[in-house]
């Protein structure tokens, strides 16, 4: 492998990576790409490694003795310190982050983002080891512009609804929407590893995602997850498309998000990894503000595209409307609209995200389909037990 070369010129010497985490949807496909294009070597923390048994096995993978699996509940584990002293940087993806967790568990939802993260800060700042953060841009909540009366100009001017890292407010509902719960926890170990860095010397890095999706996200109800789980919007749709339902609109479906491709976003958090002096000290938002759909239209796209990579025609009805309350229960509310300013990380690590929605749809539900339509189609034809 030909020496990689940092953002200023300079080689960059293989290190090794703690990262807690790394068998989930994020993690596995930055193990991927640290094993596939870099020298550098991980520790994969997990209580799952699902996702990364392609990378574990067999013996004979070109980057074999490069990644170890541990599998570890970082809840209570006396072997964590050890780990992240014998690396020299640790990557905290490790949380619960379904939305339909956060007002239904909001106590594992606090514990999972607030508490349980804490001994990890802890072990970086007195082992002086460097920390990358994953926190979320739930931490922004809602938009200044969404408490404007709804035919105020002002409405779309970008001062009232782009997300800045050192600039936006973070607005969330009252403490009853416990929807809140992650956004609040997760703002609290932003501001707690902001502080380490402040008084103690921290060398941190915050990643705020913007919807990263892609394949291996989350699970398909009933086939590699729970039947009444409940999965981020990607895996909910793409589990209609497959059973040949309609896709269910929350709420109308008229929250706005901005969706990048999971690949994109690995090129960003791999800069981050490999140019630490510009990386240190920051929060990066990192989204693609060119790819913003209503969920409506996002139901729409995906069912074209689907029809397209599958040869299934799509439903006459192809949605249906269903309200918060039903689909998440009590205490749900929703960010109404997230467009990240791309200002920081263009400056600091000269990252822009590439793929197009249509297209990272076309790759994603061409995957989904791939791995799952055959069982699916099984799982359907099984007679119900009575
Ligand atoms: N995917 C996104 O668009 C997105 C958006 C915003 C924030 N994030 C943040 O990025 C991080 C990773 O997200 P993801 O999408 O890969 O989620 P994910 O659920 O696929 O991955 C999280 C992983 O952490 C593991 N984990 C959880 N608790 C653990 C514990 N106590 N001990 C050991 N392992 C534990 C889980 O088993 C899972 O494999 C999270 O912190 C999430 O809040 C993701
Ligand atoms: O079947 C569905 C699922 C979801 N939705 C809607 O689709 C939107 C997106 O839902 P997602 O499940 O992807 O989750 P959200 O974008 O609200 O939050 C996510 O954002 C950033 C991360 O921190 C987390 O991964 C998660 O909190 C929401 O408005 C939700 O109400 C539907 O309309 N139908």
């Amino acid at each position: 492998m030909a020496t990689r070369m940092d953002l200023d010129g300079q080689p960059i010497k293989p290190i090794t990576i703690c990262m807690i985490g790394a068998g989930g949807f994020i993690g596995s496909h930055l193990c991927e790409k640290l094993m596939s294009e870099t020298p550098h070597k991980v520790l994969a923390l997990d209580v799952y490694n699902d996702k990364i048994k392609h990378l574990l096995e067999p013996d004979s993978l070109p980057w074999a003795g490069r990644i170890e699996f541990h599998r570890i509940n970082i809840k209570h584990d006396s072997r964590l310190e050890g780990l992240i002293k014998m690396a020299d940087l640790t990557i905290n993806l490790a949380a619960i982050c379904t939305p339909a967790d956060y007002n239904t568990r909001p106590l594992d939802t606090i514990y999972s983002n607030f508490i349980d993260a804490l001994p990890v800060v802890k072990y970086c700042s007195e082992n002086n080891k460097r920390l990358i953060h994953f926190s979320t841009c739930e931490v922004y909540g809602k938009t200044i512009g969404c408490f404007l009366p709804k035919d105020s100009p002002l409405r779309q001017d970008p001062a009232y609804y782009v997300l800045k890292e050192d600039d936006s407010p973070c607005i969330f509902g009252p403490i009853e929407k416990q929807r809140w719960s992650y956004a609040c926890a997760k703002q609290l170990i932003e501001r707690l590893i902001y502080a380490e860095g402040a008084e103690n010397g921290l060398e941190f890095t915050i990643v705020r995602p913007f919807n990263w999706i892609g394949p291996r996200m989350d699970f398909i109800p009933g086939i590699d997850g729970p039947s009444e789980g409940v999965p981020r919007v990607l895996a909910c749709f793409s589990n209609n498309l497959l059973r040949g339902e309609p896709l269910k609109l929350v709420d109308g479906g008229q929250s706005q998000r901005t969706f990048v491709y999971i690949k994109d976003a690995i090129e960003a958090v791999l800069l981050m990894i490999e140019n630490p002096q510009r990386a240190n000290g920051h929060i990066f938002n990192v989204g693609n503000p060119n790819n913003e759909v209503t969920v409506r239209q996002l139901a729409e796209m995906m069912t074209e595209v689907y029809s397209k990579v599958s040869g299934v025609p799509a439903l006459e009805k192809p949605t249906v409307d269903v309200s918060s309350k039903e689909f998440y229960g009590e205490g749900y509310d929703d960010s109404d609209k997230r467009i990240p300013d791309m200002t920081i990380i263009n400056k600091q690590l000269g990252w822009n995200p590439k793929t197009s929605l249509w297209d990272l749809l076309e790759s994603t539900l061409t995957y989904q389909h791939r791995t799952y339509a055959e069982a699916i189609k099984k799982s359907m034809a099984k007679p119900v037990a009575s």
